[in-house]
C-alpha cells in the first residue's frame, strides 16, 4: 500500500501485489462461471498462436487488402471451427477474439435468428441447416436509403403474382435502395429483405422473404438484381472490414415459401392470413441483437479501460518537489475520477447484460407458450439499456484515449480503431434517441395506468410505490450512509419516477397526447436515462446478493456498485436536486464519499482490469499490454509503418526536393 501510495511502484508487478482480492476467483464473477473462464482463455489463446489471425499492421492495409484479409481470416476460422469440432459456444467465442468485423457477424447475428424467428418449421428445416454449413451466406436488409428508424416508412415492395405463385420484389424508388446491410456489398449469397407485402391489391406493411441474390456458382449478381459496397466509413481499418451495401431489385420473382411466414401467411390465392400473435414479433431479431449489443458493450468498455488503467499505472509525469521520482498519473485524483467510473460502468454493464440475457431467454419461453405480456418490457428493456450502454460506451472509448495523453492517439493505443469500431453502434440496431422514445412512451404508458389501479411489473415495479416515491426524503447524514444500497436505490426510484410524472402531467396539458409528447421529447428522453439508470444500479445490487465467492471479489465488487451509482448521481446532480430528491449537501456527501471509494480502488486497479483476462492479441494495444513493458513496444511499432520502409520518402525527387532547391524566389524577399 504505502509503496502504492508512494508512487514508488513502477512496473505491473509491483502493482498486482497491491491486490487485495482473489484475481481467479473475479475471473469466475467476470465471465459468469469457472467453465466460461476456461473457455474463453482457450478461445482466445487459440486465436492469438494462429499467425493467420495477426492483426498488428490492420490499420496500414487498404480498404481492398482489409477486406481481403476479412474474408481469408473468416475462412480461416471457419475451417478451425470444423476441424477442431468445435461447440456453439466455442466457434462464437473463437470469432469473438478474431476481433474483426465481417459479413460472418451479420450471417450468424442476424441472418440465421431471423429465419429461426419468423421461419415456419418447414422453411427453417430447409434454410438453417444450409446457413449452419457456410452453403449459402446470408444478412439482414430492412434498411433503406430514405428511411432506417422508421421502419413502417420502408418502400421497398413484394407483390404476389397468383399466376406463377410468386412474389415480385422490387425497388420502386431510389429511397428504396436498400443502404448498410453487412455482408451484402460483396459477400453474401441471401439476404433476409424486409419489404411491404401486397396481395390483392391491399397493402399489409413490412414483412420479411429470403432472397437469393448471387449465383452459388459464381458469384455474379441474379438477373434484376444490382449490388455493392456503399463506400469507405469512419476510421482508417476499424469498420471498413465491412461490406455494408447497396443492392435494388428490378422485379424479381421469388418463390410464395420464402417469404417467412411463422407470424402471417399468404395462401395459393393471395389470401393474407394473420396468426393469432402480435405484430410486433416482427421486431424479434432486432430484440435479440439489442441484446447481445449491451453484452458487447461490456466488452469494449472494459477493453478500453484495461489499456487506460495499466498505461496509467506506467506513466509517469511530474515528480515529488524534493526531486524525487515521477508520479505514475494513476496516482492523480483527477484521473482516478475519470477512470474509475468507467471501469465500474464496464462492471455494471457485464452484469446488467448478463441479466438482460436471463429476460431474454425468459420472454421467449413465455412467448413459445403464447403469453405476450412481457414482449412490451422486453423491448423497452432491450432498447433502453442498448442506448444507454452503447452512448457511455462510445463516450468512454474517447475518455480512455485521452486518458493515455498523446500516445493514446496512435493506432498502436488500440485506442482510435477500437472507437471507431464501436461508435456506430449509437446508431445501427436503432438510434439512440430513437430508442429512449421508445422507452418513453412505455413510461408514459405505465403512469397512466397507475391511476387505474394497475400494478406495475418487472422493472416498473417500483412505480407501484409511486405514494411514498413521490414525496420521500433522502435520510442520507453522513458521506457513510451513502454505502447504504436503500439510500441509493430509493434516490434513483424517486428521481426516475419523479420525471416520469412529471412529462406525464405536462404531457396531459398539450392539446394532443401526440403533440405533448412531442413538445416535450428531450425531457421524455432524461427521464427514460433515468429509468435505464435504475435498471442498472438495481441489477449491479442483485449480482451482489447472490453467491460470490472468492477472497475479497465481493468487498471489491461492492465498491465498484457505490462508485457506479454515486458517479451517476454526481454527474445527474441536477435531476435529483430538480425533483427534491435530495439535498445540495446530501450530494456533496455523495462526492465525499466517491473520493474514498476511488482510494480503496487505487490499488486494485491494475487486478481489476487483469481479471477481465484479455490477452495481448484480443487487447492489440501496445499501451495495454500485460507485461506493462510499454515504450520499448511503442518504439517498435513506431518502425514498422510503412511510411519508414525507405529512409528517403516517395515523392522526394518529385515534391521535396525541386521544392529545396528552387533557384526561384519571392519578389519581396
Ligand atoms: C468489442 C467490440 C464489439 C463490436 C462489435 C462489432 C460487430 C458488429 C455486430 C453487429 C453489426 C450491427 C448490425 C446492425 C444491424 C442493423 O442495424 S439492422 C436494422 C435495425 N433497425 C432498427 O433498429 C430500426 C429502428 N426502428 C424500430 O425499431 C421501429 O421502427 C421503432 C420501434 C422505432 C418504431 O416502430 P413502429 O412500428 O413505428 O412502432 P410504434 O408505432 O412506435 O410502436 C408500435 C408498438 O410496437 C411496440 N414496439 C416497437 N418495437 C418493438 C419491438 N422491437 N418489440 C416489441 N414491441 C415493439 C411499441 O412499443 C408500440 O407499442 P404500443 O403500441 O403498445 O405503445
Ligand atoms: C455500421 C452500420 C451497420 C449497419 N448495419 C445494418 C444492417 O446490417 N442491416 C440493416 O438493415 N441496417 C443496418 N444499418 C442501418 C441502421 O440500422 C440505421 O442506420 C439505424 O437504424 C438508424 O436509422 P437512420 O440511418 O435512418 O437514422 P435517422 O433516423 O435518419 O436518424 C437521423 C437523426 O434523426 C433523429 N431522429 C430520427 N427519428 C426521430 C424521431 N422520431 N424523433 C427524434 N429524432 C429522430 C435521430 O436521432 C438522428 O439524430 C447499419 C448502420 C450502420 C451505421
Amino acid at each position: 500500500m504505502a509503496a502504492v501510495d508512494g508512487g514508488e511502484v513502477d512496473h505491473l508487478a509491483g502493482e498486482r501485489a497491491t491486490a487485495h482480492f482473489d484475481v481467479d476467483a473475479m475471473k469466475v464473477a467476470w465471465a459468469g462461471s469457472r467453465h466460461a473462464v476456461e473457455v474463453n482463455d482457450r478461445m482466445a489463446r487459440l486465436v492469438a498462436s494462429d499467425p493467420v489471425f495477426r492483426k498488428d499492421t490492420r490499420t496500414m492495409l487498404s480498404r481492398k487488402e482489409l477486406f481481403k484479409d476479412t474474408l481469408k481470416k473468416a475462412a480461416h476460422a471457419w475451417k478451425r471451427i470444423v476441424e477442431l469440432r468445435l461447440t456453439e459456444e466455442e466457434a462464437n467465442l473463437l470469432r469473438l477474439y478474431v476481433d474483426q468485423p465481417g459479413y460472418v457477424d451479420l450471417h450468424w447475428g442476424m441472418f440465421v435468428p431471423a429465419i429461426k424467428g419468423q421461419g415456419t418449421e418447414e422453411q427453417q428445416k430447409k434454410w438453417v441447416p444450409m446457413a449452419y454449413k457456410f452453403q449459402i451466406i446470408g444478412c439482414y436488409a430492412q434498411t433503406e436509403l430514405g428511411h432506417g428508424s422508421n421502419v413502417q416508412g420502408l418502400e421497398t415492395t413484394a407483390t404476389f403474382d397468383p399466376n406463377t405463385d410468386e412474389f415480385v420484389v422490387h425497388s420502386p424508388t431510389l429511397t428504396s435502395s436498400k443502404w448498410w446491410p453487412g455482408g451484402l456489398g460483396k459477400a453474401s449469397t441471401h439476404a433476409v429483405v424486409y419489404a411491404r407485402l401486397i396481395t390483392q391489391g391491399k397493402d399489409y406493411g413490412i414483412h420479411g422473404f429470403i432472397v437469393q441474390l448471387r449465383s452459388l456458382d459464381d458469384h455474379s449478381p441474379l438477373p434484376g438484381i444490382t449490388l455493392g459496397d456503399i463506400g469507405g466509413k469512419f476510421g482508417s481499418g476499424a469498420y471498413n472490414s465491412m461490406d455494408n451495401g447497396v443492392l435494388r431489385f428490378d422485379h424479381v420473382r421469388i418463390p410464395r415459401d420464402q417469404m417467412l411466414m411463422r407470424l402471417s401467411q399468404v395462401t395459393r390465392e393471395g389470401k393474407y392470413v394473420h396468426s393469432d400473435v402480435p405484430k410486433q414479433l416482427l421486431y424479434g431479431t432486432m430484440v435479440y441483437v439489442r441484446q447481445t449489443i449491451v453484452a458487447d458493450a461490456s466488452k469494449a468498455l472494459s477493453r478500453a479501460v484495461c489499456i487506460a488503467v495499466r498505461y496509467s499505472a506506467i506513466r509517469k509525469q511530474f515528480g515529488s518537489q524534493a526531486g524525487g521520482p515521477e508520479t505514475q498519473v494513476l496516482n492523480y485524483k483527477t484521473q482516478q475520477s475519470r477512470l474509475f467510473p468507467l471501469l465500474a460502468s464496464a462492471y455494471a454493464y457485464r452484469f446488467v447484460g448478463e441479466w438482460l440475457k436471463w429476460l431474454y431467454t425468459d420472454v421467449m419461453q413465455k412467448l413459445e407458450a403464447k403469453d405476450y405480456s412481457t414482449l412490451p418490457e422486453a423491448h423497452a428493456c432491450t432498447a433502453g439499456l442498448k442506448s444507454v450502454t452503447t452512448s457511455a460506451t462510445a463516450d468512454a472509448i474517447e475518455e480512455c484515449r485521452k486518458l493515455c495523453g498523446g500516445h493514446g492517439y496512435l493506432n498502436s493505443s488500440g485506442l482510435p480503431e477500437l472507437f471507431a469500431v464501436y461508435v456506430p453502434a449509437c446508431t445501427y440496431e436503432g438510434d439512440n434517441v430513437v430508442l429512449l422514445l421508445q422507452v418513453a412512451r412505455f413510461l408514459m404508458k405505465t403512469v397512466s395506468q397507475l391511476a387505474s389501479g394497475k400494478q406495475p411489473v418487472g422493472t416498473t415495479a417500483y412505480m407501484g410505490n409511486i405514494q411514498y416515491l413521490m414525496q420521500c426524503k433522502s435520510a442520507v447524514n453522513t458521506a457513510g450512509d451513502w454505502l447504504n444500497p436503500a439510500a441509493i436505490k430509493e434516490v434513483f426510484e424517486a428521481r426516475a419516477l419523479r420525471m416520469a410524472v412529471n412529462c406525464a402531467q405536462n404531457i396531459s396539458k398539450a392539446p394532443s397526447q401526440e403533440e405533448g409528447f412531442s413538445e416535450l421529447s428531450p425531457d421524455l428522453l432524461e427521464s427514460a436515462v433515468a429509468h435505464v439508470q435504475l435498471i442498472i444500479v438495481t441489477k449491479f445490487f442483485e449480482k451482489l446478493q447472490q453467491d460470490i465467492i472468492g477472497h475479497g471479489v465481493k468487498e471489491q465488487l461492492q465498491n465498484l456498485c457505490n462508485i457506479y451509482a454515486l458517479f451517476l448521481l454526481h454527474k445527474h446532480l441536477g435531476d435529483f436536486l430538480s425533483t427534491g430528491c435530495i439535498t445540495p449537501k446530501q450530494g456533496a456527501l455523495a462526492n465525499e464519499q466517491l473520493g474514498r471509494l476511488y482510494a480503496q480502488v487505487r490499488p486494485n486497479a491494475v487486478a481489476l482490469v487483469d481479471a477481465f483476462d484479455y490477452t495481448d492479441h484480443y487487447l492489440s494495444s501496445v499501451l495495454g499490454r500485460y507485461d506493462g513493458d510499454v515504450y520499448p513496444a511503442l518504439y517498435a511499432e513506431a518502425w514498422k509503418d510503412p511510411l519508414n520502409e525507405t529512409v528517403i520518402p516517395d515523392g522526394y525527387q518529385e515534391h521535396l526536393r525541386p521544392l529545396l532547391k528552387q533557384q526561384l524566389k519571392f519578389s519581396r524577399l
